[in-house]
Formats: C-alpha cells, sequence, structure tokens
C-alpha cells in the first residue's frame, strides 16, 4: 500500500519557544481516513500544518504524496460577495495548474458536480449570509475538494455546528470520502467524532506532543458495545494526559 503522509521522528519549535511536537512517527496510507485526538495546545494544528507544508519541523522528515494537501477548518472562510458556485469556481480556477480544468464552462461544470456531491444544487445561487451553518461547510467542503488534492486536511470541521446537523455532515462526509477516494486527516476534541469517522484514532499527548495512543477502528467497533468500550478507553487515556497537566480537552 502507498502511503499519503509519512511522519518520520519530527520534531517542531516555534522560535525559542518549547517544543511543540517532538518525535512524532505515523504512516499514513493513501485513502485512509485517519482522525487526531488530543489536549487544546498539544499541537494538533501545528501538525495538520506540517503536512500542508506551511511550517517546516524542526527536525525529522515528513513526506506527503505528490499533489499535496487542501485544507478545511472550523470557520468557512467563504467570500461574502459570491455565491456558493462562485466560491467553488474560483478554487478551480486557482487550481488550474493542478487539474486540466482551464476553460469557464469546464470550470462551470465542475462546480456544479462538486455542488450535487455536497447536496447543494439547489443553492448554487446563494451567498453565504443566505445558507445555514451547515450549509457554508458543505461550500468549503466542496471548495476543499475543488482544489484536487489527494490529502484533505479537517481542522475541526464541524465544531460550530449543532448535533443534528453534525451528525448529518458525518455521514455526507463518509459518502465524499468513499466517492472520492481521498486521504483525510481529521482533527477533533470528541472521541465520539473520531470513533465515528476514523479507520484509525491517533492521540497526541501535550508539551511536548508525542503520538501516545493508536486504536484501530474496524466496522463492527462503530456499534453497540465495542463502540462504547473503545469511547471509554480512549475517552479514559485522553482525560488521564489532560489531568497530568492540569488543563482541558477543549
Ligand atoms: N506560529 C506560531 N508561533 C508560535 N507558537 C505557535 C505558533 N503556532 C502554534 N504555536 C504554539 O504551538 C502550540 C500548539 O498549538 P496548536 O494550535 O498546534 O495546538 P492545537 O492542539 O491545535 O490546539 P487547539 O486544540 O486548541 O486548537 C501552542 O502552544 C501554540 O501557542
Amino acid at each position: 500500500m502507498n502511503e499519503a503522509v509519512v511522519f518520520d521522528a519530527v520534531d517542531k519549535s516555534f522560535a525559542a519557544g518549547p517544543e511543540v511536537l517532538s518525535q512524532v512517527s505515523f504512516d499514513i496510507a493513501e485513502g485512509e481516513f485517519v482522525c487526531l485526538l488530543g489536549a487544546s495546545g498539544c499541537g494538533k494544528s501545528t501538525l495538520l500544518s506540517m503536512i500542508a507544508q506551511l511550517e517546516r519541523p524542526t527536525g525529522g522528515a515528513i513526506e506527503v504524496t505528490e499533489g499535496g494537501a487542501a485544507f478545511m477548518f472550523q470557520d468557512p472562510s467563504l467570500f461574502p460577495w459570491l455565491t456558493a458556485e462562485q466560491n467553488i469556481m474560483l478554487a478551480l480556477r486557482l487550481a488550474e495548474g493542478r487539474c486540466q480544468i482551464r476553460q469557464r464552462k469546464a470550470r462551470r461544470e465542475r462546480a456544479a458536480a462538486l455542488l450535487d456531491l455536497v447536496r447543494l444544487s439547489d443553492h448554487a445561487g446563494r451567498r453565504p449570509h443566505e445558507l445555514s451553518g451547515g450549509m457554508r461547510q458543505r461550500v468549503a467542503l466542496a471548495r476543499a475538494l475543488a482544489q484536487e488534492r489527494p490529502v484533505m486536511l479537517m481542522d475541526e470541521p464541524f465544531g460550530a455546528l449543532d448535533a443534528i446537523t453534525r451528525s448529518l455532515l458525518h455521514e455526507e462526509l463518509l459518502r465524499i470520502w468513499r466517492a472520492t477516494g481521498r486521504t483525510v486527516v481529521f482533527v477533533t476534541h470528541s472521541v465520539d467524532e473520531a470513533v465515528h469517522l476514523g479507520q484509525r484514532v491517533l492521540l497526541l499527548s501535550s508539551r511536548p506532543g508525542r503520538i501516545i495512543g493508536e486504536w484501530e477502528v474496524e466496522e463492527q467497533d462503530r456499534e453497540g458495545a465495542r463502540r462504547a468500550g473503545l469511547v471509554d478507553e480512549i475517552t479514559e487515556r485522553l482525560r488521564n494526559e489532560v489531568g497530568r497537566h492540569g488543563g482541558h480537552a477543549n
């Protein structure tokens, strides 16, 4: 199996500050869905920024598959004066070098396909303020897909949504992940969310951030007693880690 992301003994610190990540090693296979859990400030976003090559490691080595990574954040950060469709078209235009969509007509068709994928075809002409929070995140997801990069980095993308919208978007994201074959690295504070979405869950310690736990989540682990057992086990490890620093998980 080919690897999409490889971290080999990666260290990271900022200027003269303390070490944020220390000796972080993991591999993520192409097409895999990995969730990353850890207490607030342990370095999850820093780790994603290094996968996106926005930050460089201070030690060790990082390899990311050709084509790199697209980001999706908790804040959809859409251009307010552009419609849903235009926000996606702009991302397609910026991705021109990576995909073969150079004609406006072809971009329109691709934008329409992406809007259909996130089930927003009926709202293509609306501007962000005319959309609900969940719809705005659907546009943000389509825009991240429009970058045509093999890896999707998702930094608490559903953290600001209500529980029902979040649960709907979980199912949509899993459907889209299966349909597109993207590699997903998903940061969350929620053990439930991590076990529901991830094929694998990685737990980071704090100060410095190291990988201190790793769980494979099989299909049969996603329901009933096995799911509850796994959630309890990971929660306990996270709680111990947060307690060790007198901190909090959110
Ligand atoms: N550009 C930067 N310059 C200096 N310090 C930084 C920078 N980016 C992050 N840090 C520090 O690195 C540490 C880890 O931050 P990071 O945002 O990666 O944590 P996190 O686990 O994503 O936190 P949260 O869960 O609260 O979003 C923090 O102490 C933060 O202050």
